[in-house]
């Protein structure tokens, strides 16, 4: 008989998922992957392929891994222009590892948008200072949503600001984040203060300056996914303790770390695994690129067990 093949929409693939759970076992990925070929992962630099006439591009990320015994690429693709359909569609292919035969089919979204947020969350345990109570997001896509409803897992947060290049569009964001939370109308204004700071934007030039950040504060940057494009300036990233996800990827896929020539200090799972000290006492940045295929299929191994529970039921 031919195995069957799974299907998972976006409402599918959104029930499965519980944030809390995903944030150990993503804390777990971080800290195999730094560990290198201990780690017992198999996770090829993603491939990237422009499609400049119709302003996009597409990446696919590929990985196995010995001790979650999982097979997975993902598709993902970035279209900074899109009105009607996402900016970053995505999908999941989960193969049998011991065949290679495919096995699922998922929507891939809903995963980029948990799986981005909560690895920022990790970061910031480890960066932040732990009574951080002022966030600031610049950017009010679908990060800014993940970025907030995962860091609310671990700060109670008494003041959060949003700040877009397109108010209407922050004004938007702050309705869904159901908690109050002020529209800014600057970058600057939004950020004085702040202990925690999310980029979250599809900006090729600098959004936020090292003139406006409070000494000691920690900052995500998750945008600027192309070699010539920076979210932060380069400044900021020179004088901050850099971390990253993966140094392989940051060094060859993001502005904010090539142009700027900033020193990255280590890699966050680096400091998870304690081989390197989380230095929040002073300016962090954790810089994402989010190559790391193995951290989704840990989401997708994840997955495929409740797949498998659902459909016995
Ligand atoms: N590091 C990772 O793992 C990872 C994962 C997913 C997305 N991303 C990146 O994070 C960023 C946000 O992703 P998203 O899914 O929220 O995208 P989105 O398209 O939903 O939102 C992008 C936001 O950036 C704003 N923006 C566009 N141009 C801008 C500019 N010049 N200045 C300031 N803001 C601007 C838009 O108005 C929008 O609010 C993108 O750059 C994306 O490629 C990174
Ligand atoms: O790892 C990801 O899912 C994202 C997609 C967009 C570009 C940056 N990386």
């Amino acid at each position: 008989m031919e195995p069957s093949l799974d299907i998972l929409s976006k409402e599918d693939v959104k029930k499965c998922i519980n944030a809390e759970v995903l944030m150990e076992k993503l804390e777990f990925a971080l800290a195999d992957y730094s560990k290198g070929e201990d780690g017992g992962t198999q996770q090829p630099l993603r491939l990237t392929i422009p499609v400049d006439h119709y302003k996009g591009r597409q990446f696919v990320m590929s990985a196995f891994s010995q001790r979650e015994n999982a097979l997975a690429t993902k598709v993902v693709g970035f279209y900074p222009e899109n009105k009607d359909e996402p900016t970053h569609p995505s999908d999941i292919m989960l193969y049998n590892p011991l065949n290679g035969s495919l096995q699922a089919i998922m929507d891939g979204t809903v995963i980029t948008e948990y799986r981005t947020g909560l690895v920022s969350a990790i970061a910031s345990k480890h960066l932040a200072n732990p009574t951080s109570k002022i966030l600031a997001i610049l950017g009010s896509g679908v990060q800014c949503t993940g970025h907030f409803n995962a860091l609310s897992l671990l700060y109670n947060f008494d003041d959060v600001r949003i700040w877009n290049i397109n108010i209407q569009s922050a004004e938007i964001a702050a309705k869904k984040l159901g908690k109050p939370c002020r529209v800014c109308t600057t970058a600057e204004e939004a950020v004085k203060d702040a202990d925690i700071i999310c980029t979250v934007t599809s900006t090729s030039t600098p959004v936020l300056n090292k003139d406006w950040v409070k000494p000691g504060c920690h900052i995500n940057s998750v945008g600027a996914v192309k070699p010539k494009w920076q979210e932060l300036e380069s400044d900021l990233m020179r004088s901050s303790v850099v971390y990253v996800d993966s140094k392989e990827a940051a060094c060859q896929e993001t502005g904010d770390i090539i142009i700027s020539k900033c020193e990255i200090y280590a890699e966050i799972g680096e400091v998870i695994n304690g081989q390197k000290e989380a230095r929040w006492h002073e300016t962090t940045v954790f810089k994402s690129v989010g190559k790391l295929s193995h951290k989704k299929y840990i989401f997708i191994k994840y997955l495929n067990k409740l797949i498998y529970l659902y459909s016995q039921l």
